[in-house]
């Protein structure tokens, strides 16, 4: 007999006692919150691995193949806006979709991928038909939902997933020592940039800006509070701080703090409302271009005490980041006597063994968007250190980031 899937649903129910069950807990030593955090992802993997034993290797490779297809289901309904239609009531197949004019088998086949996952309350009507209305995981597809992931799910399921689905004539388009093609310049039909063609396709630019918000409210809320922001020097310069949402978020978290920041950005993205400031936080911008060749065409601000490179690198290849960081190197080093020990931090995802599913996947993504990959700490410190920078320290946070902090040797 196979003990395997015992073994592994022993291993489960033991780890999600310690971290739910209050009468484990309170007979053992409790766990640090890293460790609850933690716990979480080891339940994912469990559960990944007692499937995979049940299945067996036929069966579960065809379902990991297959779920696109729950992907493109999860798509279509939430950018159809079937939860948004739904709101508090319910309604059949053929009222939603009379409402929203697509054809009603469509609706069928692709509810009925999501039913399975929990999605939707489904029911037999009075006249013996289905009927839909939302629940509590359907409820987060709304777009009015407090913590919505509707423009998530739908950057990941359009452009993320048509860009994936182009790597391998991506992974071919060069000869070693070439410029690479995107994935996404080959599934949508441009050259350059995805933050240029962004700009020009406004809808698309305002939807991946309010997924990234999303994504970040769910793999990386602790980022704030589990690092000590407030201990860093002022003015921090915030190399591609794009719309400021650190920034805001620390307004929220620390309003007594006395921060002065920088966002440094290409014009195009520095689009900062009128935010309501504490009277000790400022925050001012500066357009640049830490892409050009030239030091001094980047306009980078130099000799300042703090440098920060939030959820950038992982959108370059080796040889941009490189350019990058010699950039920043430079900057850092025009040393008034006020700041003669200026600090980077870096805050961007690491690949690690125990790296969950989203990292992985998350990597895909960034591949097939801008060649640009998850890294390692290691491949990290290596591309500093090429750069001329120090480490001093890696810290890790209850968040999909962590943080590296480093100097000028
Ligand atoms: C993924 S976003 C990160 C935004 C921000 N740091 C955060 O964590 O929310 C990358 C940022 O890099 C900026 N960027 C891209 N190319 C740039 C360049 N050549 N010079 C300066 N900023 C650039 C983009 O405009 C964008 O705001």
């Amino acid at each position: 007999m196979n003990e395997a899937p015992i073994l592994i649903a022993s291993q489960l129910l033991e780890l999600v006692k310690k971290t739910y069950d209050a009468s484990t807990i309170s007979s053992n030593p409790p766990l640090s919150p890293l460790e609850v955090f933690d716990s979480k992802y080891q339940i994912e993997d469990l559960c990944g691995q007692l499937l995979r034993t049940v299945l067996g290797p036929l069966a579960y490779t065809t379902l990991l193949a297959e779920s696109c297809q729950e992907s493109s289901a999860l798509g279509f309904i939430t950018t159809l806006g079937v939860p948004d239609l739904l709101g508090d009531t319910t309604m059949s197949l053929s009222e939603i979709s009379d409402a929203l004019g697509v054809n009603a088998k469509y609706l069928k086949v692709a509810l009925n991928c999501l039913t399975r996952h929990g999605y939707f309350h489904e029911a037999v009507g009075p006249s013996g038909s289905l009927t839909y209305g939302n629940n509590e995981l359907s409820s987060v597809l709304k777009e009015t939902h407090p913590t919505s992931v509707k423009n998530a799910v739908g950057f990941i399921c359009d452009e993320g997933f048509k860009a994936t689905s182009h790597l391998l004539p991506a992974s071919k388009s060069a000869a070693p020592g070439e410029k690479e093609l995107v994935a996404v310049n080959l599934a949508f039909g441009f050259n350059g940039p995805l933050f240029d063609w962004m700009s020009q396709e406004a809808w698309r630019g305002k939807r991946m800006g309010n997924a990234m918000k999303q994504l970040h409210n769910v793999v990386n809320g602790n980022v704030i509070t589990d690092y000590d922001w407030p201990a860093l020097e002022s003015p921090i310069i915030d190399i591609g701080g794009g719309i400021g949402s650190l920034e805001l978020a620390l307004v929220k978290e620390c309003p007594e703090s006395p921060f002065q920041f920088v966002i440094f950005d290409i014009p195009e993205t520095i689009v900062w409302e009128e935010q309501p400031l504490s009277i000790n936080f400022s925050v001012a911008f500066q357009a640049g271009n830490f892409m050009a060749d030239k030091f001094d065409d980047t306009l980078l601000p130099t000799g300042m005490p703090t440098y920060l490179i939030r959820h950038v690198l992982h959108d370059w290849s080796d040889p941009q980041v490189l350019h990058i960081l010699k950039h920043v190197y430079t900057a850092m080093s025009t040393r008034p006597a006020a700041h003669p020990k200026p600090k980077l931090i870096l805050c961007e995802m690491l690949l690690r063994a125990d790296s969950h599913r989203f990292i992985r996947t998350t990597s895909m993504q960034l591949l097939s968007l801008g060649g640009g990959l998850t890294r390692t700490e290691m491949e990290m410190v290596l591309l500093l250190e090429k750069a001329g920078f120090s480490v001093v320290k890696s810290q890790r946070l209850r968040a999909a980031d962590s943080i590296i902090e480093a100097i000028i040797p």
